[in-house]
Order: C-alpha cells, then sequence, then structure tokens
C-alpha cells in the first residue's frame, strides 16, 4: 500500500455514522473517499460536501449521498490533503486549484484532518508555491501586488490557455521560497484587492495523519 493509501483510509476512520464529512481534493483524499464509498456501501450512513467538481463526481461514483451546501449548518469533520504542512500543522493548499471551496469547507468543520504522505513534511512553508486564487478581471495589475509582497507570481497554465478553477478564477503560483510568517501573509495576500483567497491554512488543521519511517503517525494541535 503506498502512503497516500495509508493515510487516507486511517481518515475515514474517523467518520461515524450520520456525521457530515467535508470530502477534500486530490490524490491522497482520493483514497478517503474510496474508502468511505466501501464503508457506506457495507451501510454507513454520511453526506458528503465536496470540496471540487472532481471530488463530487467521485463521491456520486463511489455512492456517497451528497449534501447541498446551502442546506447545511454544520459539518463534523472534513478530510483533505497538503501541498506541505509544518511542525504547528499549519498548511499550503491549492496543488489542484480546489484551495477556495477546501478552505471555506475546512473551516466550517468542526474538526480539519490533513492527510500527507511524508514528502510534504517542512520546517518551514515556502518550498512549494503558493497558489493565491485572483478574479480574472485586472489580474495582471493584481499579479504586480502580489510580487511586492516578495515573490515572481506565475499564472497557471492548462495547456496553453489559463487555468480555471471551478469557482471561475486564475490561480497565481507564488513562489515565497521560505515564508516565515504565515499568519500574517495570509491576511496580507487577501488584503489585496482581487484576491479572492490564498493556499495558506494557518491554525485550520485539528490533527495531521502522515507518515514517518514508514508508520502511520498522527500529530494533532
Ligand atoms: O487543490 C488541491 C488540494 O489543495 C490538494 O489537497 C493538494 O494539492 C494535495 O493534493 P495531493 O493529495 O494530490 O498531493
Amino acid at each position: 500500500m503506498n502512503e497516500k493509501q495509508m493515510v487516507g483510509e486511517k481518515a475515514a476512520e474517523y467518520i461515524k455514522d450520520g456525521m457530515v464529512v467535508g470530502l477534500g481534493t486530490g490524490s491522497t483524499a482520493y483514497y478517503t473517499i474510496k474508502k468511505l464509498g466501501e464503508l457506506v456501501r457495507n451501510g454507513l450512513n454520511i453526506t458528503g460536501i465536496p470540496t471540487s467538481e472532481q471530488t463530487a463526481k467521485l463521491a456520486v461514483e463511489q455512492g456517497i449521498t451528497l449534501v447541498d451546501f446551502k442546506d447545511v449548518k454544520q459539518i463534523d469533520v472534513a478530510i483533505d490533503g497538503a501541498d506541505e504542512f509544518d511542525t504547528n500543522l499549519n498548511l499550503i493548499k491549492g496543488g489542484g486549484g480546489a484551495l477556495l471551496r477546501e478552505k471555506i469547507i475546512g473551516n466550517a468543520a468542526s474538526t480539519f484532518i490533513v492527510i500527507a504522505d511524508s514528502s510534504k513534511g517542512a520546517e518551514k512553508l515556502g518550498a512549494f508555491p503558493l497558489p493565491v486564487e485572483i478574479v480574472k478581471f485586472g489580474s495582471e495589475m493584481t499579479s504586480r501586488k502580489i510580487a511586492e509582497l516578495g515573490c515572481e507570481p506565475i499564472l497557471r497554465l492548462n495547456g496553453n490557455r489559463p487555468f480555471i478553477t471551478d469557482n471561475g478564477n486564475y490561480i497565481l503560483d507564488c513562489d515565497f521560497k521560505q515564508i516565515d510568517s504565515p499568519d500574517e501573509l495570509e491576511l496580507q495576500l487577501n488584503m489585496i484587492p482581487g484576491v479572492v483567497e490564498n493556499g495558506l491554512f494557518v491554525n485550520m488543521a485539528k490533527r495531521l495523519i502522515t507518515i514517518e519511517n514508514g508508520e502511520l503517525v498522527e500529530k494533532t494541535r
């Protein structure tokens, strides 16, 4: 079993009957959703809220009932992957472009569980270029304003066209090299008009499930 499958399936153990579950996006969350599908087919009763169109499709294929977000007052647990995590369980997310919905759902969940293979750990965040979702209007200006914070934003492409998020926006990948104060940078970025959201998830993860020396490890905050 690969590391993504190990952590992804482990997270499914936290899901109990009757829960409303935030379903993450990406190649690690894939294994959680597959496992939850198996459990649902064996009688587990949950409803899911997907963090992307891609995840919605997978969840439906797996037989997981989805609920309309507008009808939801409480999300019990959200499970999602990460592109990078630090020792305080702060994260960089958005490698797959799903960061906005992931942040809304992760923030609304009583418990946000992160699942990440051993390659994602870092002393300080920043080696992974930070994804920032911006509106199309004025995108060059928004990009210049972000650059003033200390990076060279690169417009994410899909082939030779801009990548478009599920929300109809662009993504700028911003290589800050090393992020000393993720909480400050998160706020500074979101203060720039045109920025919709950024991929820094600070003080959100309650539990991290990862791998160390080939073994499953869990850390809580
Ligand atoms: O937008 C994508 C998400 O933030 C993913 O959770 C993140 O990119 C990690 O994905 P993966 O599990 O495929 O490495």
